[in-house]
């Protein structure tokens, strides 16, 4: 891929972004069906090799023709599949048809393409086209038609969905009314939000994007400089790590992380966060835990200064000593497992000029002393939580309806750096950029997961102090990219936080 369809690769839209791009291509005199012909060749020719690689072809296929342009998509394929020999039927559950749509149903039914009931089709068929909707479905799916994609759902039929799954919201990823199960979702031309929306995700399949040639120039006339939402790739992930690292580096010079973590409760959150911490690769690690945790802290990660803090009863930090230094961190990670007993620490330490991350109990913690604490602070914080802890934080904003809407109110209320944790991370900035991690794994939804992120990210921030979006996108993408690799030789029931930590080493960042 060049330079420029590597950055369009990087771009997410939503439906009216698309629909004011595709005008901008049509007002300039590209042809509307000109248009359907390109992307449905590369769609036909892109099917067929997935087909072929599950072993499937040649089988009979069945297409699903909705009323709009997806169907018009579908019809295409349809016509260069029958062409080239394939058995081919076509389901049309809608009567009325848009005007280009209808042409090339009239076309292919004068080839004499069989128009049949989607029973005969699900009986007959291995492979489901489904160009039901996509981009421009705007009302939810009932009646006949719901009943119909039960049916398809219930089958046992491979689906490949053009754009998007049809029924699910192009920019929410929430289903409207129902929805296909694909098994494959070909996103055409750019990325849709809905393919990074955790209630899309066990609708989409394997997701795969479809470039046909967009002009970089019609799309930054359409999304302008601001409130743009990018997919974190490997690429955009890697670009700010400090690699190589230059000859004359010394310890000082590659960052140092204070990481308050732990509580007699919750001793080993102290120590995932150490170890996501250490293969960040920060020059120096400090870990302040209760007394009490020192010799375990001092065994497992001895490449780290450990600071004992003072305790309350239950064995959780109650303050950080006196002696500490701050101005020797370039940033400070607090949260993993420290209890709600360790609130004291937390206006102490949002106070300082350091960047500062926020977790677990810590979130909890600010929810509690109110969100004005951030008011008073000059340099980033960045706060992760789960759903749950979004809800405490930011009980006005409902992040199960659009996370990607959440993060960034979320982010412009609060001026931190918003990181939501699931199965499709979403992360705000305070300019209403948003970034989105394009892949992870169910492997990960276990107890600890989220202390190793937190170790991860706080040990890159302090390595790029001036570059926390960068930061945190690297490490959501690193954090998921180890998930995955520990998965694919464990299996998805291997991946302890544990294990996740001796992964994070084995991911290539170059
Ligand atoms: N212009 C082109 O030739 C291109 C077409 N593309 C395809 O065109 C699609 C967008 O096409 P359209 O804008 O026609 O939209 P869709 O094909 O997604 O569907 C719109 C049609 O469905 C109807 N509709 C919406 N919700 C409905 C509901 N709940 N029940 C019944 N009818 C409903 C609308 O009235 C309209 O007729 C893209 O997803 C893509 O597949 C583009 O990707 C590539 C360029
Ligand atoms: N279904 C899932 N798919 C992908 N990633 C997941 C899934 N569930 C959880 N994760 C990831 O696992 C981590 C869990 O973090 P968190 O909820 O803070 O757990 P803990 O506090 O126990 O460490 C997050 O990075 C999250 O994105
Ligand atoms: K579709």
């Amino acid at each position: 891929m060049t330079h420029c369809r590597n950055q369009i690769a990087q771009i997410v839209v939503t439906a009216a972004e698309m629909r004011a791009i595709e005008n901008r291509l049509f007002a300039a005199g590209m042809p509307v069906a000109a248009l359907m012909e390109k992307v449905a060749g590369l769609l036909a020719r892109r099917m067929i090799d997935q087909w072929e690689a599950l072993g499937l072809a040649p089988a009979k296929i069945g297409v699903l023709v909705g009323p709009g342009h997806n169907g018009g998509d579908a019809l295409v394929i349809a016509r260069e599949l029958y062409l080239q020999g394939y058995s081919v039927v076509v389901t049309q559950p809608l009567a009325k048809l848009k005007e280009l749509t209808e042409a090339h149903a009239q076309y292919g039914k004068s080839l004499g393409i069989p128009w049949v009931s989607l029973e005969e089709l699900l009986d007959s068929c291995k492979i489901l086209i489904d160009g039901l909707f996509g981009f421009g479905l705007e009302r939810s799916i009932s009646g006949e038609l719901a009943e119909q994609i039960d049916r398809i759902n219930q089958s046992q039929i491979l689906i490949c969905s053009i754009d998007l799954p049809s029924g699910i919201h192009t920019d929410t990823g929430q289903v409207l009314g129902c929805a296909i199960r694909a098994d494959y979702t070909f996103c055409l031309g750019l990325w849709k939000a809905a393919c990074f929306q955790d209630s899309a995700v066990e609708y989409l399949g394997t997701v795969e994007w479809i470039d046909f040639g967009i002009p970089f120039a019609d799309i930054d006339a359409i999304l302008g400089q601001s409130s743009r939402c990018y997919r974190i790739t490997k690429e955009r992930a890697i670009a700010g790590l400090p690699l190589p690292r230059p000859l004359l580096s010394h310890k000082y010079k590659a960052g140092h992380l204070l990481l308050v973590c732990g509580s007699e409760e919750y001793a080993g959150s102290a120590i995932l966060a150490g170890l996501g911490a250490r293969a960040s690769g920060v020059g120096m690690l400090s870990i302040a835990v209760p007394h009490r945790l020192k010799p375990l802290l001092v065994a497992q990660l001895p490449e780290a200064l450990i600071i004992p803090c003072p305790e309350t009863e239950t064995g959780a930090i109650a303050e950080l000593p006196d002696t500490l230094n701050y101005q020797k961190y370039q940033a400070i990670a607090c949260g993993p497992g420290i209890t709600r007993s360790a609130e004291p620490i937390i206006p102490t330490l949002l106070n300082l000029p350091i960047p500062a991350i926020l977790d677990a109990d810590g979130l909890n913690i600010l929810a509690s002393l109110g969100m004005s604490q951030l008011n008073q602070r000059s340099a980033p914080t960045i706060l992760t939580p789960h759903t749950g802890e979004f809800k405490r934080l930011f009980p006005n904003i409902d992040p199960n309806i659009d996370r990607i809407k959440a993060v960034r109110e979320a982010s412009q209320q609060t001026g931190a750096i918003v990181l939501l944790k699931g199965a499709r991370t979403a992360i705000g900035s305070p300019t209403g950029t948003v970034y989105l991690n394009p892949e992870s794994t169910p492997a990960l939804a276990r107890g600890g997961s989220g202390d190793v992120l937190t170790g991860l990210l706080g040990g890159l921030v302090a390595q790029l102090p001036q570059a926390p979006e960068m930061a945190t996108q690297t490490a959501t993408w690193w954090h998921a990219q180890a998930g995955i690799l520990a998965a694919q030789q464990r299996t998805a029931l291997g991946v302890d936080a544990f294990h996740l930590t001796e992964y994070l080493s084995q991911i290539p960042l170059r």
